[in-house]
Protein backbone atom coordinates (compact mmCIF):
# COMPACT_ATOMS: atom_id res chain seq x y z
CA UNK A 1 0.00 0.00 0.00
CA UNK A 2 1.43 3.54 -1.22
CA UNK A 3 1.59 5.86 2.10
CA UNK A 4 -0.37 9.12 1.55
CA UNK A 5 -0.27 12.66 3.55
CA UNK A 6 -3.45 11.97 4.48
CA UNK A 7 -2.44 8.85 6.68
CA UNK A 8 0.49 10.77 7.86
CA UNK A 9 -2.15 13.45 9.27
CA UNK A 10 -4.39 11.08 10.33
CA UNK A 11 -1.59 9.93 12.86
CA UNK A 12 -0.57 12.84 13.69
CA UNK A 13 -4.54 14.17 14.58
CA UNK A 14 -4.53 11.10 17.21
CA UNK A 15 -1.45 13.17 18.96
CA UNK A 16 -3.32 15.11 22.00
CA UNK A 17 -1.23 18.22 23.18
CA UNK A 18 -1.21 19.47 27.20
CA UNK A 19 -3.44 22.36 26.24
CA UNK A 20 -6.04 20.55 24.42
CA UNK A 21 -6.79 19.80 20.08
CA UNK A 22 -3.48 17.74 18.33
CA UNK A 23 -1.13 18.89 16.36
CA UNK A 24 -3.03 18.72 12.90
CA UNK A 25 -6.44 20.75 14.80
CA UNK A 26 -3.52 23.46 15.67
CA UNK A 27 -2.37 23.96 12.74
CA UNK A 28 1.26 23.13 13.87
CA UNK A 29 2.36 20.35 11.29
CA UNK A 30 5.39 22.64 8.48
CA UNK A 31 6.97 21.21 5.42
CA UNK A 32 5.40 17.63 5.67
CA UNK A 33 7.37 15.50 2.92
CA UNK A 34 7.45 12.04 2.55
CA UNK A 35 9.99 10.01 -0.26
CA UNK A 36 10.90 6.38 -0.29
CA UNK A 37 9.84 5.08 3.39
CA UNK A 38 11.29 8.60 4.60
CA UNK A 39 9.07 11.06 6.35
CA UNK A 40 9.82 14.71 7.15
CA UNK A 41 8.14 17.02 9.32
CA UNK A 42 8.40 20.02 10.90
CA UNK A 43 6.40 20.85 14.43
CA UNK A 44 6.11 25.05 14.83
CA UNK A 45 5.70 25.75 18.38
CA UNK A 46 5.26 29.43 19.60
CA UNK A 47 7.76 29.98 21.37
CA UNK A 48 11.31 28.27 22.72
CA UNK A 49 9.40 27.58 26.29
CA UNK A 50 6.43 25.70 24.52
CA UNK A 51 8.74 24.28 22.05
CA UNK A 52 10.90 22.77 24.68
CA UNK A 53 7.61 21.03 26.36
CA UNK A 54 6.39 19.72 22.82
CA UNK A 55 9.41 17.00 23.42
CA UNK A 56 7.24 14.23 24.57
CA UNK A 57 4.54 15.09 22.03
CA UNK A 58 7.13 15.33 19.16
CA UNK A 59 8.55 11.99 20.22
CA UNK A 60 4.99 10.30 20.08
CA UNK A 61 4.15 12.15 16.45
CA UNK A 62 7.45 9.83 15.62
CA UNK A 63 6.63 6.89 16.89
CA UNK A 64 3.00 7.40 15.70
CA UNK A 65 3.95 7.70 11.68
CA UNK A 66 6.89 5.28 12.36
CA UNK A 67 4.22 2.43 12.96
CA UNK A 68 2.51 2.78 9.35
CA UNK A 69 3.08 0.54 7.52
CA UNK A 70 5.80 1.55 4.54
CA UNK A 71 7.30 3.73 6.77
CA UNK A 72 10.87 3.11 6.97
CA UNK A 73 12.75 6.44 8.82
CA UNK A 74 10.70 9.14 10.33
CA UNK A 75 12.31 12.76 11.54
CA UNK A 76 10.14 15.32 13.41
CA UNK A 77 11.94 18.92 14.45
CA UNK A 78 10.43 21.11 16.48
CA UNK A 79 11.13 24.57 15.77
CA UNK A 80 10.66 27.55 17.66
CA UNK A 81 11.76 31.48 17.64
CA UNK A 82 14.92 31.89 19.51
CA UNK A 83 15.60 32.45 22.98
CA UNK A 84 14.64 36.14 24.16
CA UNK A 85 18.62 37.57 24.35
CA UNK A 86 18.92 41.08 24.00
CA UNK A 87 19.80 41.61 20.08
CA UNK A 88 22.41 44.22 19.15
CA UNK A 89 21.10 47.75 19.54
CA UNK A 90 20.86 49.45 15.95
CA UNK A 91 23.76 51.70 15.99
CA UNK A 92 21.47 54.06 14.22
CA UNK A 93 18.73 53.92 16.33
CA UNK A 94 20.99 55.10 19.10
CA UNK A 95 21.54 58.16 16.81
CA UNK A 96 17.77 58.66 16.19
CA UNK A 97 19.16 58.43 11.95
CA UNK A 98 16.37 58.99 9.62
CA UNK A 99 13.89 55.90 9.63
CA UNK A 100 12.42 54.46 6.43
CA UNK A 101 9.01 54.96 6.24
CA UNK A 102 8.35 51.69 5.97
CA UNK A 103 6.86 49.50 8.95
CA UNK A 104 9.14 46.62 9.20
CA UNK A 105 7.78 43.91 11.27
CA UNK A 106 4.17 43.56 9.49
CA UNK A 107 2.31 40.29 8.58
CA UNK A 108 3.16 38.48 5.81
CA UNK A 109 1.83 38.94 2.58
CA UNK A 110 0.16 35.92 0.93
CA UNK A 111 1.76 34.76 -2.51
CA UNK A 112 -0.05 35.75 -5.28
CA UNK A 113 -2.07 33.75 -6.99
CA UNK A 114 -0.56 31.41 -9.16
CA UNK A 115 2.44 31.51 -7.34
CA UNK A 116 3.25 28.42 -5.54
CA UNK A 117 6.64 27.37 -3.91
CA UNK A 118 9.72 29.11 -3.21
CA UNK A 119 10.12 32.09 -5.38
CA UNK A 120 13.43 33.76 -7.28
CA UNK A 121 14.53 37.09 -6.69
CA UNK A 122 14.27 39.67 -9.45
CA UNK A 123 18.21 39.82 -10.49
CA UNK A 124 19.91 37.87 -7.90
CA UNK A 125 21.19 34.96 -9.38
CA UNK A 126 21.75 32.84 -6.55
CA UNK A 127 20.73 32.61 -2.98
CA UNK A 128 22.87 30.79 0.08
CA UNK A 129 21.88 30.49 3.45
CA UNK A 130 24.73 30.61 5.84
CA UNK A 131 23.13 28.49 9.00
CA UNK A 132 24.30 26.97 12.54
CA UNK A 133 22.61 24.48 15.03
CA UNK A 134 24.63 26.31 17.74
CA UNK A 135 25.04 29.90 18.36
CA UNK A 136 28.56 31.28 19.00
CA UNK A 137 29.96 28.78 16.38
CA UNK A 138 30.85 31.65 14.00
CA UNK A 139 28.30 31.56 11.63
CA UNK A 140 28.29 35.63 10.93
CA UNK A 141 32.10 35.62 10.85
CA UNK A 142 31.98 33.23 8.18
CA UNK A 143 29.28 34.88 6.23
CA UNK A 144 30.82 38.16 6.58
CA UNK A 145 33.99 37.04 5.03
CA UNK A 146 32.51 34.79 2.43
CA UNK A 147 30.95 37.88 1.40
CA UNK A 148 34.09 40.04 1.46
CA UNK A 149 36.44 37.15 -0.28
CA UNK A 150 33.43 36.76 -2.78
CA UNK A 151 33.14 40.04 -3.79
CA UNK A 152 37.60 40.21 -3.66
CA UNK A 153 36.84 37.30 -6.68
CA UNK A 154 35.09 39.63 -8.61
CA UNK A 155 31.55 38.60 -7.52
CA UNK A 156 28.85 40.74 -7.15
CA UNK A 157 27.67 39.80 -3.62
CA UNK A 158 24.91 40.77 -1.06
CA UNK A 159 24.57 40.21 2.37
CA UNK A 160 21.66 39.98 4.34
CA UNK A 161 21.93 39.68 8.11
CA UNK A 162 18.39 37.73 9.51
CA UNK A 163 19.47 37.06 12.49
CA UNK A 164 16.78 38.81 14.26
CA UNK A 165 18.09 37.80 17.57
CA UNK A 166 21.69 38.98 17.17
CA UNK A 167 21.81 41.03 14.04
CA UNK A 168 26.13 41.23 13.76
CA UNK A 169 26.56 42.07 10.42
CA UNK A 170 26.59 45.98 11.06
CA UNK A 171 29.50 45.45 13.69
CA UNK A 172 31.46 43.08 12.16
CA UNK A 173 31.01 45.23 8.66
CA UNK A 174 31.48 48.47 10.12
CA UNK A 175 27.99 49.76 8.94
CA UNK A 176 25.84 51.90 11.55
CA UNK A 177 24.16 54.02 8.57
CA UNK A 178 20.07 53.76 9.02
CA UNK A 179 19.33 52.60 5.12
CA UNK A 180 17.12 55.00 3.52
CA UNK A 181 14.05 54.60 0.96
CA UNK A 182 13.77 57.34 -0.77
CA UNK A 183 10.35 56.10 -2.44
CA UNK A 184 9.14 55.01 0.69
CA UNK A 185 8.81 51.53 -0.84
CA UNK A 186 12.25 50.29 -1.88
CA UNK A 187 14.81 49.75 1.03
CA UNK A 188 18.25 51.64 -0.06
CA UNK A 189 21.10 48.72 1.10
CA UNK A 190 24.46 49.90 2.32
CA UNK A 191 27.63 49.16 0.85
CA UNK A 192 30.83 47.66 2.79
CA UNK A 193 33.89 46.59 1.74
CA UNK A 194 32.89 45.29 -1.66
CA UNK A 195 29.46 43.90 -0.53
CA UNK A 196 25.96 45.13 -0.86
CA UNK A 197 24.35 44.39 2.95
CA UNK A 198 21.48 44.68 4.59
CA UNK A 199 20.96 44.28 8.34
CA UNK A 200 17.48 43.41 9.91
CA UNK A 201 19.26 44.58 12.84
CA UNK A 202 19.03 48.53 10.97
CA UNK A 203 15.49 48.34 10.54
CA UNK A 204 14.30 47.35 14.31
CA UNK A 205 13.54 48.83 17.37
CA UNK A 206 15.09 45.53 19.07
CA UNK A 207 12.56 45.95 21.91
CA UNK A 208 9.69 44.54 20.00
CA UNK A 209 11.59 42.52 17.69
CA UNK A 210 12.26 40.06 20.96
CA UNK A 211 8.60 39.37 21.53
CA UNK A 212 7.93 38.99 17.39
CA UNK A 213 6.01 35.73 16.48
CA UNK A 214 6.22 34.09 13.17
CA UNK A 215 4.12 36.20 11.14
CA UNK A 216 5.94 39.08 11.54
CA UNK A 217 9.15 37.57 11.53
CA UNK A 218 8.26 36.42 8.54
CA UNK A 219 6.84 39.53 7.03
CA UNK A 220 10.13 41.54 8.10
CA UNK A 221 12.36 38.55 6.32
CA UNK A 222 9.71 38.81 3.17
CA UNK A 223 10.36 42.57 3.05
CA UNK A 224 13.97 42.44 3.56
CA UNK A 225 14.37 40.22 0.87
CA UNK A 226 11.54 41.51 -1.64
CA UNK A 227 12.31 44.91 -0.65
CA UNK A 228 15.72 46.24 -0.51
CA UNK A 229 17.16 47.51 -3.77
CA UNK A 230 19.68 44.60 -4.01
CA UNK A 231 20.24 45.68 -8.12
CA UNK A 232 22.35 42.55 -9.92
CA UNK A 233 23.87 40.09 -7.80
CA UNK A 234 26.00 37.03 -8.55
CA UNK A 235 25.02 35.87 -5.00
CA UNK A 236 22.79 37.02 -1.91
CA UNK A 237 24.79 35.28 1.22
CA UNK A 238 22.01 35.12 4.14
CA UNK A 239 23.38 34.97 7.82
CA UNK A 240 20.56 32.70 9.26
CA UNK A 241 19.92 33.09 13.16
CA UNK A 242 20.93 30.30 14.69
CA UNK A 243 18.96 27.07 15.07
CA UNK A 244 15.84 25.45 13.25
CA UNK A 245 12.61 28.52 13.72
CA UNK A 246 10.69 30.91 12.07
CA UNK A 247 13.00 32.32 9.88
CA UNK A 248 14.99 29.32 8.43
CA UNK A 249 11.06 28.06 7.27
CA UNK A 250 9.74 31.12 5.72
CA UNK A 251 13.30 31.55 3.84
CA UNK A 252 13.62 27.85 2.73
CA UNK A 253 9.62 27.77 1.63
CA UNK A 254 9.11 31.20 -0.08
CA UNK A 255 12.40 31.89 -1.33
CA UNK A 256 14.03 29.78 -4.15
CA UNK A 257 17.47 29.20 -2.60
CA UNK A 258 20.90 28.05 -4.49
CA UNK A 259 21.31 25.88 -0.75
CA UNK A 260 22.68 25.97 2.59
CA UNK A 261 25.49 25.60 4.20
CA UNK A 262 26.88 24.87 7.69
CA UNK A 263 28.61 26.48 9.86
CA UNK A 264 29.84 24.30 13.31
CA UNK A 265 32.81 24.00 15.35
CA UNK A 266 34.33 20.27 15.82
CA UNK A 267 32.78 19.69 19.58
CA UNK A 268 30.06 17.58 20.09
CA UNK A 269 27.37 19.17 21.15
CA UNK A 270 28.14 21.63 18.66
CA UNK A 271 28.09 19.04 15.83
CA UNK A 272 24.80 17.19 17.49
CA UNK A 273 23.17 20.33 16.68
CA UNK A 274 24.06 20.96 13.57
CA UNK A 275 22.82 17.43 12.27
CA UNK A 276 19.64 19.20 13.49
CA UNK A 277 20.09 21.88 11.18
CA UNK A 278 21.12 19.73 8.40
CA UNK A 279 18.05 17.86 9.31
CA UNK A 280 16.15 20.77 8.56
CA UNK A 281 17.53 21.86 5.28
CA UNK A 282 16.68 18.47 3.90
CA UNK A 283 13.09 18.22 5.47
CA UNK A 284 12.21 21.80 3.67
CA UNK A 285 14.15 20.59 0.55
CA UNK A 286 17.16 23.23 0.49
CA UNK A 287 19.90 21.36 -0.11
CA UNK A 288 23.18 21.49 1.85
CA UNK A 289 26.34 22.25 -0.48
CA UNK A 290 28.97 21.90 2.39
CA UNK A 291 30.07 22.22 6.02
CA UNK A 292 32.33 24.69 6.85
CA UNK A 293 34.35 23.49 10.24
CA UNK A 294 35.46 27.19 12.44
CA UNK A 295 37.50 27.22 15.68
CA UNK A 296 38.95 23.74 14.26
CA UNK A 297 42.87 24.09 15.90
CA UNK A 298 44.49 26.68 17.53
CA UNK A 299 48.06 27.50 16.65
CA UNK A 300 50.52 29.29 19.34
CA UNK A 301 51.83 32.58 17.80
CA UNK A 302 54.91 32.10 20.30
CA UNK A 303 55.99 28.51 19.29
CA UNK A 304 53.81 27.33 16.80
CA UNK A 305 52.08 24.07 18.90
CA UNK A 306 48.77 22.99 17.40
CA UNK A 307 45.64 22.46 19.93
CA UNK A 308 42.61 21.11 19.11
CA UNK A 309 40.88 23.00 21.51
CA UNK A 310 37.05 22.07 20.33
CA UNK A 311 38.32 18.45 19.31
CA UNK A 312 39.20 16.92 16.04
CA UNK A 313 37.94 15.48 12.44
CA UNK A 314 34.32 15.94 13.66
CA UNK A 315 32.94 18.23 10.89
CA UNK A 316 34.97 16.12 8.33
CA UNK A 317 33.43 13.20 9.79
CA UNK A 318 29.86 14.40 9.52
CA UNK A 319 30.42 16.03 5.95
CA UNK A 320 31.17 12.45 5.36
CA UNK A 321 28.45 11.18 7.06
CA UNK A 322 26.32 12.86 4.84
CA UNK A 323 28.04 13.16 1.81
CA UNK A 324 28.86 16.46 2.04
CA UNK A 325 32.10 18.52 0.91
CA UNK A 326 33.76 20.18 3.71
CA UNK A 327 34.11 23.45 2.54
CA UNK A 328 37.06 24.83 4.54
CA UNK A 329 38.54 24.52 8.19
CA UNK A 330 38.77 27.58 9.99
CA UNK A 331 41.41 27.64 12.73
CA UNK A 332 40.94 30.28 16.44
CA UNK A 333 42.45 33.12 15.10
CA UNK A 334 42.72 35.83 17.19
CA UNK A 335 42.80 38.42 14.20
CA UNK A 336 39.53 37.31 12.89
CA UNK A 337 38.24 38.39 16.24
CA UNK A 338 39.57 41.41 16.38
CA UNK A 339 39.06 42.51 12.81
CA UNK A 340 35.54 41.14 12.84
CA UNK A 341 35.13 43.65 16.11
CA UNK A 342 36.54 45.99 14.19
CA UNK A 343 34.29 46.40 10.94
CA UNK A 344 37.31 44.92 8.82
CA UNK A 345 36.52 41.42 8.33
CA UNK A 346 39.78 39.59 7.88
CA UNK A 347 38.86 38.59 4.71
CA UNK A 348 39.37 41.81 3.49
CA UNK A 349 43.11 42.04 4.56
CA UNK A 350 46.03 39.84 3.96
CA UNK A 351 47.35 36.74 5.22
CA UNK A 352 46.86 33.11 6.08
CA UNK A 353 43.22 33.84 7.07
CA UNK A 354 42.10 36.19 4.01
CA UNK A 355 43.73 33.26 2.15
CA UNK A 356 41.72 30.62 3.74
CA UNK A 357 38.29 32.28 2.92
CA UNK A 358 39.37 33.06 -0.95
CA UNK A 359 40.43 29.77 -0.94
CA UNK A 360 36.64 28.65 0.56
CA UNK A 361 35.31 31.53 -2.57
CA UNK A 362 36.85 29.93 -5.52
CA UNK A 363 35.98 26.59 -4.25
CA UNK A 364 32.08 28.33 -4.22
CA UNK A 365 32.49 29.77 -7.59
CA UNK A 366 34.05 26.43 -9.15
CA UNK A 367 31.58 24.75 -8.23
CA UNK A 368 28.63 27.53 -9.64
CA UNK A 369 27.47 27.87 -6.27
CA UNK A 370 28.81 31.66 -6.06
N1 LIG B 1 37.81 31.41 13.72
C1 LIG B 1 37.63 32.25 14.73
N2 LIG B 1 38.65 32.57 15.56
C2 LIG B 1 38.47 33.41 16.61
N3 LIG B 1 37.31 33.99 16.92
C3 LIG B 1 36.26 33.71 16.12
C4 LIG B 1 36.35 32.84 15.01
N4 LIG B 1 35.13 32.76 14.42
C5 LIG B 1 34.32 33.54 15.14
N5 LIG B 1 34.98 34.12 16.15
C6 LIG B 1 34.45 35.02 17.18
O1 LIG B 1 33.48 34.30 17.94
C7 LIG B 1 32.41 35.16 18.31
C8 LIG B 1 31.09 34.57 17.80
O2 LIG B 1 31.12 34.59 16.39
P1 LIG B 1 29.82 34.89 15.53
O3 LIG B 1 29.06 36.04 16.07
O4 LIG B 1 30.25 34.91 14.11
O5 LIG B 1 29.01 33.55 15.84
P2 LIG B 1 27.53 33.16 15.41
O6 LIG B 1 27.57 31.69 15.21
O7 LIG B 1 27.07 34.00 14.29
O8 LIG B 1 26.75 33.49 16.72
P3 LIG B 1 25.21 33.92 16.86
O9 LIG B 1 24.45 33.20 15.83
O10 LIG B 1 24.90 33.51 18.26
O11 LIG B 1 25.21 35.39 16.61
C9 LIG B 1 32.74 36.52 17.71
O12 LIG B 1 33.35 37.32 18.68
C10 LIG B 1 33.73 36.20 16.60
O13 LIG B 1 34.63 37.28 16.34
Amino acid sequence: MTLTRDQILGELRRIGLPDGGDLVSRDMVRALGFDAGRVRFVIEATDAEAARALEPVRRAAEAAVGALPGVEAVSAILTAHGPASSPARPAAAEKGGEAPSLKIGRHPTPQAPGQTGPQRVAGVDRILAVGSGKGGVGKSTVASNLAVALAREGRRVGLLDADIYGPSQPRMMGVSKRPGSPDGKTIEPLRAHGVTMMSIGLMLDPDKAVVWRGPMLMGALQQLIGQVAWGELDVLIVDLPPGTGDIQLTLCQRTHLTGAIVVSTPQDVALLDARKAIDMFHTLKTPVLGLIENMSLYICPECGHEAHIFGHGGVRDEAARLDAPLLGSLPIDLETRLAGDAGTPVAAGEGAMAEAYLKIARGLVAGGMA
